[in-house]
């Protein structure tokens, strides 16, 4: 597995903002898929100033959600509420470039549309890049430890939280796995022992999604601050 250390999360994220600028130079549309919670903030504020607010061709970029939770944009919790007002709000992007799911629909209904949407727009169903985070827990989009079927065929899946119990819907291991470009950002102290277990553990023997999610033909890195890395 690639680790990648940066001396500061600030770092790390400058470094996937500035690979934003070279996705966004090819001559195509390019699908990523963001990551949710607290981690990939930093991130979000990082494009939308300078220079990559208008450095990233951002009219070529396609973005899309590892996971959300069912609540309504304007929710603090919902991951493509936290990038609409820490990115899209500051930035020119066209609105059909950005996927998300419809947190405040019904979970059944909002799966199959989902579900459908990424089929029709995502070329073999094959994303250029997946951005990932990792809970403290080992868990990755809304792929939960004990709770994950690897073998699920399907490209998207409802979850529930196992402690909050709070409704999400979440890529499927399987369509991860798919992805040309994995990339794990992991920041801070909190995440430092898991991280130790994952590197020195073989995976099958972990119960963490995290650690066991990887791309099937394409790169799997970890982007990690030198307080997330400090056991390693
Ligand atoms: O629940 C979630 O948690 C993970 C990690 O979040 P963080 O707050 O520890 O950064 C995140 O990757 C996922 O998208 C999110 O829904």
């Amino acid at each position: 597995m690639n680790y990648i250390t940066f001396p500061t999360a600030q770092a790390a994220v400058e470094k996937i903002a500035q690979e934003f600028v070279l996705y966004s130079q090819l001559d195509r549309p390019v699908h990523i898929s963001l990551s949710g919670g607290s981690t990939p903030k930093l991130l979000f504020k990082t494009l939308a100033t300078p220079p990559f607010n208008t450095k990233v061709r951002w009219e070529n970029l396609h973005f899309w959600w590892g996971d959300d939770r069912m609540v309504v944009p304007s929710d603090p919790e919902s991951n493509y509420g936290e990038v609409q007002k820490l990115l899209f709000d500051h930035i020119r992007i066209p609105v059909e470039n950005i996927h998300r799911i419809r947190g405040e629909e019904n979970p059944d209904q909002e799966l199959a549309r989902f579900s459908a949407e990424l089929t029709a727009c995502v070329p073999n169903l094959e994303f250029d890049w997946i951005i990932l985070g990792m809970g403290s827990d080992g868990h990755t989009a809304s792929l939960f430890p004990h709770q994950t079927n690897f073998a699920d065929e399907n490209v998207a899946l409802i979850a529930k939280h196992p402690e909050s119990g709070q409704i999400r819907i979440s890529k499927s291991a399987k369509l991860i796995e798919q992805a040309k470009r994995i990339t794990y950002l992991v920041t801070g102290s909190a995440k430092a022992e898991i991280l130790k277990q994952i590197k020195t553990t073989p995976a099958e023997q972990l119960p963490y999604p995290a650690a066991r999610i990887r791309a099937k033909n394409g790169i799997t890195e970890w982007y990690l601050d030198a307080d997330a890395a400090k056991l390693l």
